[in-house]
């Protein structure tokens, strides 16, 4: 479970303030993985930051019984002069995950061939992208934190990586962000609106899905 108490942020930029949370309080149940709706700017990023723990609210508190992954397919903490392999050992031991079983499952997944043992700076961004989903996959976390990441690759690597991410799911579970609906009704069982500030949590994914589209609806009319 993942509670958020009395969670404020706010940005200020040029002299102006910009609020992406106003005192939330609301639950993530364990093992369910949850949509995180909002238009575009209202702060899901922020939220999937904080929780993640990347970032500090300006006041309130976040607490877990969990574990709570990194967002999923991040590689910007990888050291660019280790090799994926060493990146992928270095990861294993700060998580306490097994370093051969880390390292067997990231190469066999993210299939990087040679590049595998190449310095993690000469990658290409999808490949740096398949060794990050992979490493994400690799450890076991309680609570899988999923921003905007369509799985990259060709049409076999997307449905490997749906099939992983799949697997993980039964087992944990996820807050996701996405603009694509369809991604989030295969995804998610329940879903929050993050509107001005304000979290809605529902508990089944189509009223929130009903209740976004309103607030979306609302903005283009407001114009
Ligand atoms: N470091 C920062 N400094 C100042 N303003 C910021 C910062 N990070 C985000 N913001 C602002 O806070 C608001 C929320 O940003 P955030 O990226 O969390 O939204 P989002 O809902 O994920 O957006 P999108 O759907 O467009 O990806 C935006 O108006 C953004 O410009």
């Amino acid at each position: 479970m993942i509670r958020l108490q009395n969670l404020n942020k706010s940005y200020k930029l040029n002299g102006r303030t910009k609020v992406v949370a106003r005192n939330i309080n609301a639950v993530f149940p364990t093992g369910i993985s949850v949509a995180l709706l909002g238009r575009n700017g209202a702060g899901k990023s922020s939220m999937l930051r904080m929780i993640s723990g990347a970032m500090l609210p300006t006041s309130g508190r976040i607490l877990s019984t969990g574990t709570i992954s990194w967002p999923v397919g991040f590689s910007g903490s990888f050291n660019g002069q280790l090799t994926g392999e060493q990146n992928c050992r270095f990861v294993a031991r700060v998580y306490g995950v097994d370093t051969d079983e880390m390292r067997d499952f990231v190469e066999d997944f993210a299939e990087l061939g040679q590049h595998f043992y190449l310095p993690f700076r000469t990658y290409s961004s999808g490949m740096k992208a398949r060794l990050a989903f992979g490493v994400s996959m690799a450890v076991p976390f309680d609570t899988y934190l999923v921003d905007e990441v369509s799985a990259v690759g060709d049409a076999a690597f997307k449905e490997k990586s749906n099939r992983v991410f799949a697997e993980r799911m039964s087992a944990a579970g996820a807050i996701v962000v996405s603009h694509s609906m369809v991604m989030l009704r295969r995804t998610c069982q329940a879903g929050a609106v993050l509107e001005n500030g304000t979290l809605s949590y529902f508990h089944d994914i189509e009223d929130a899905i009903d209740a976004h589209l309103s607030n979306m609806e609302r903005a283009l009319a407001r114009g």
